[in-house]
């Protein structure tokens, strides 16, 4: 049998940019709040590669069913580090490794829930776009201001924002580096629910303790599935979602989900 990774077994300490919590109902939610308020956030190389890794550990800890990332209430991320960017040379990019581990977020297994307060800005946006769910606070601003420092989005911006929204609010939205408030991110599709400032963390470890419920398994088999659709045409998502379907049939919690409800009782999951 393969020994599992524990978080426990890992060095909280060393973490320089993030601060990491056990929260929620079952103690089953990892929270892990951005903490570099010097710089609103501003996502430096350091700070993804932290991120990167310990989401990966998370992913990999079976205690944890569901991860919150959240910032400040003054910001969640102002971007990409400009100051550290404005370094950087075309080669720099090329050759070295800059933003190999920035998607990480959006490759894990476990459903990862934005909870936006304040500036969520080109990175900042991007790295929402790229968790599962969005939820914002009342005063949460998001925007692609690359274009107004001379550059696009490279972190998924500009192939995620067709798939969220239209063709017409993706280029407003990338063209002018313009900013809008979580009313309008919510318009759009970007964000799902909005909530006071203060109540905004409170709320999506609800929502992430309401996701725990669910069986493991079969919550990352939702996961998969939904986003198929973003990859696949219609015909071959659908075919894909037949054979995932499928596929639950194969596992115990289906079976005791299903015995749960005839019985009357609550499903005790296991995950197998
Ligand atoms: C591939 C991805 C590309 C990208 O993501 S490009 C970056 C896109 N983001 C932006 O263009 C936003 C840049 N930041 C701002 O426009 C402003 O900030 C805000 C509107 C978010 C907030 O303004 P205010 O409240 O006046 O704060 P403040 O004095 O500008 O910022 C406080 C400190 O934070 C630093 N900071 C803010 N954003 C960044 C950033 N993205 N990169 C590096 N540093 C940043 C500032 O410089 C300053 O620091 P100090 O006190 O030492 O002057």
């Amino acid at each position: 049998m393969v020994e599992e990774l524990k978080i426990e077994n890992l060095s909280l300490d060393s973490l320089k940019y993030l601060k990491f919590e056990r929260v929620g109902a079952g103690n089953d939610v990892a929270l892990i709040t951005l903490n570099r308020p010097q710089a609103l956030n501003a996502l430096c190389r350091e700070l993804m590669v932290e991120l990167s890794d310990l989401v990966l550990k998370i992913d990999s800890d079976s205690s944890f069913k569901v991860i919150v990332l959240t910032g400040s209430e003054k910001a969640f991320a102002a971007g990409a580090d400009i100051k550290q960017m404005s370094e950087l040379e075309f080669t720099d990019l090329l050759t070295g490794s800059y933003f190999q581990s920035w998607d990480t977020i959006s490759k894990i297994r476990k459903p990862i829930i934005a909870a936006v307060n304040g500036f969520a800005l080109g990175g900042g946006t991007e790295l929402a776009l790229m968790c599962d769910i969005v939820y914002a606070g009342e005063k949460a601003i998001f925007g692609q201001p690359e274009v107004t420092i001379g550059t696009i989005p490279g972190l998924g911006g500009t192939q995620r924002w067709p798939r969220f929204a239209n063709k017409s609010v993706a280029m407003e939205v990338c063209l002018t580096g313009d900013k809008f408030n979580a009313v309008e991110a919510k318009t759009i599709g970007l964000v799902s629910k909005i909530f006071p400032v203060a109540e905004l963390v409170q709320e999506t470890i609800k929502l992430a303790d309401r996701i725990a419920k669910n069986s493991p398994i079969i919550v990352q088999t939702v996961k998969k599935s939904v986003n198929l659709a973003y990859e696949t045409t219609l015909a071959q998502g659908l075919q894909s979602e037949q054979h995932l379907f499928q596929q639950t049939f194969a596992t115990n919690d289906r079976k005791e989900g299903m015995k749960s409800f005839a019985e009357k009782r609550q499903p005790n999951w296991t995950s197998s």
